[in-house]
């Protein structure tokens, strides 16, 4: 993925990036509240169209398209189901938004989406009778069945508490791996971008710097990040 000379705005923020990041590679998003890390995921998703530069994928212009159009599956922090529904309902949901009515394999994909999760049986449990680490097991399983090659992360565990982030994080890591998918996650956390991602980008006052190797950046921050990661 490439962001060529992107100038983007929202509101009175301004935010610059150019970059790319190979296919396959897990990707950390460091920076203060407020630096434009969010904003940066917007432009790369379509939901922010930038004032100039381009968005590129397998060296396709991919600026103009609209979000449900382009390679990217997006995991919030807000679980992306419906409590009342039934994990089954919820990922039917997902793949015919309109009627969520199963088509021939749905099951089967619905399953195999489950199983990737270690969410085996859960399909006819209501999302409202799980617990936290099994609803984010169950969005994973959702943005999973999407099949999008890339994977956008916005702190989707931070409510989840030190153990069961880490549980989540080694599970996106192995199904990316397994299924080499591109993540990008968004993290206040360095000790997340230390376990998750060989390289990180940090954005700084909407200045987004390309990917730099994880830990020679966070054993060595530069002055702006030291402030930020309160290292002295
Ligand atoms: N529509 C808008 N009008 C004015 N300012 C905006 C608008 N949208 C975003 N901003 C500002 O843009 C900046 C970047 O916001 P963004 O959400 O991208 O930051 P962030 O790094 O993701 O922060 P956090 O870590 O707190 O989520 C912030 O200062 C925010 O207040």
């Amino acid at each position: 993925m490439q962001l060529d000379h992107i100038k983007a705005r929202s509101g009175t923020f301004d935010l610059s990036a150019t970059l790319s990041v190979e296919v396959g590679q897990r990707v950390a998003i460091i920076g203060a509240s407020g630096s434009g890390k969010s904003t940066l995921l917007d432009v790369i998703a379509g939901f922010l169209t930038p004032v100039s530069g381009s968005v590129l994928w397998a060296g396709q212009n991919i600026t103009a398209k609209a979000p449900g159009a382009r390679p990217i599956g997006i995991l919030f922090q807000d679980t992306n189901l419906f409590p009342h529904l039934t994990i089954r309902q919820n990922l039917a949901l997902a793949l015919n938004p309109g009627s969520g009515r199963l088509r021939a394999g749905d099951t089967e994909q619905i399953n195999a989406s489950l199983a990737r999760v270690g969410l085996e049986g859960f399909a006819e449990r209501r999302l409202s009778e799980m617990s936290g680490g099994q609803q984010s097991r169950a969005s994973l399983a959702r943005v999973l069945l999407q099949g999008r090659p890339v994977l956008l992360l916005d702190e989707p565990f931070a409510a989840l508490g030190p153990a069961l982030k880490v549980e989540m994080l080694d599970l996106v890591t192995e199904v990316a791996d397994a299924e080499g998918l591109t993540v990008l996650l968004v993290s206040h956390d360095p000790q997340d971008a230390r376990r998750f991602a060989s390289q990180t980008i940090v954005v700084e006052a909407g200045q987004v710097s390309p990917p730099q190797d994880t830990m020679t950046l966070l054993d060595n921050p530069p002055p702006g990040l030291r402030a930020y990661l309160g290292s002295g």
